[in-house]
């Protein structure tokens, strides 16, 4: 474990399937000062919440469609206002959001006013050959995000949270069909919402095959800037 001494305010960008959500698993572990926070997995909790935020974004999740910017701006800035995110002294991981270039400059306008603007934003760069067989092998703890994969790290238990016990499920949104769908849409938001972070001089990319080839790259960049 290590400890960061300046305050790193993280996000993870990456296609589908990428290991967003891996890659967080691990730097927590590596780096327990880091909150972190997945708009996907706050989505799917609302979902088995049956909100109605939930009930209308699992329309557009089930389409691969994005959730409209207003909502997931919303349902995030509120998150980390209320987890006392918002101070220039916090460390801080963001999965998937913000996803738009329009997401970004809300969530800017939110940060600047508390000086706790992003200082790193990492691309996961996975060839997309890859990421579709990961995707149909996917199961998923909502409760606690805790994702797993047939091939990949299956649970101990074929079915069943390895903490909990409690049932693993597959999304939705995880098929064939789907999935060309969201990698298309990401295709489409990437390009811009890497340029406005490129403009401000804080993106890095980080490529490889697999989560064990870019994990140790993905340390170094922040050990590099904040330890
Ligand atoms: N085969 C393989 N599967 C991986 C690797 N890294 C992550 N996975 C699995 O691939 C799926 C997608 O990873 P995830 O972290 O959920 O990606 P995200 O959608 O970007 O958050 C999950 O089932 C992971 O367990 C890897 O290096 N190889
Ligand atoms: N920032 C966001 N803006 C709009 N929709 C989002 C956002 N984050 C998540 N979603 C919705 O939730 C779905 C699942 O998100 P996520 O778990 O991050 O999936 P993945 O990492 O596999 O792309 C997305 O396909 C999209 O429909």
């Amino acid at each position: 474990m290590s400890q960061l001494i300046k305050p790193a305010r993280l996000l993870l960008l990456g296609a589908p399937g990428s290991g967003k959500g891996t890659q967080t698993t691990r730097l927590l572990k590596q780096f327990p000062a880091i909150s972190s926070v997945s708009s996907g997995d706050l989505l799917r909790k609302e979902i088995s919440s049956k909100t109605q935020l939930g009930l209308l974004a699992s329309g557009y999740i089930q389409e691969g469609k994005l959730i409209p910017d207003e909502l997931i701006i919303n349902l995030l800035t509120s998150y980390l206002s209320n987890n006392k995110w918002l101070t220039p002294k916090s460390t801080w991981l963001l999965d998937g959001f913000p996803r738009t270039q329009n997401q970004a400059k809300v969530l800017d306008s939110t940060l600047d006013k508390f000086n706790s603007k992003l200082n790193l934003v990492v691309e996961l760069n996975v060839p997309e050959e890859v990421i579709l067989e990961r995707i149909e092998n996917r199961f998923v703890h909502v409760p606690s995000g805790r994702v797993y994969n047939l091939q990949y790290n299956p649970p101990k238990i074929l079915g069943k949270d390895d903490i909990t016990g409690e049932p693993l499920t597959k999304r939705p949104d995880d098929n064939i069909e789907v999935f060309a769908k969201r990698l298309q849409e990401y295709k489409v938001t990437m390009g811009p919402l890497k340029d406005y972070y490129e403009n401000q001089g804080i993106l890095k990319v980080v490529s490889g095959e697999t989560s064990d080839i870019i994990f140790p790259k993905l340390k170094e960049l922040i050990v590099n800037k904040f330890d």
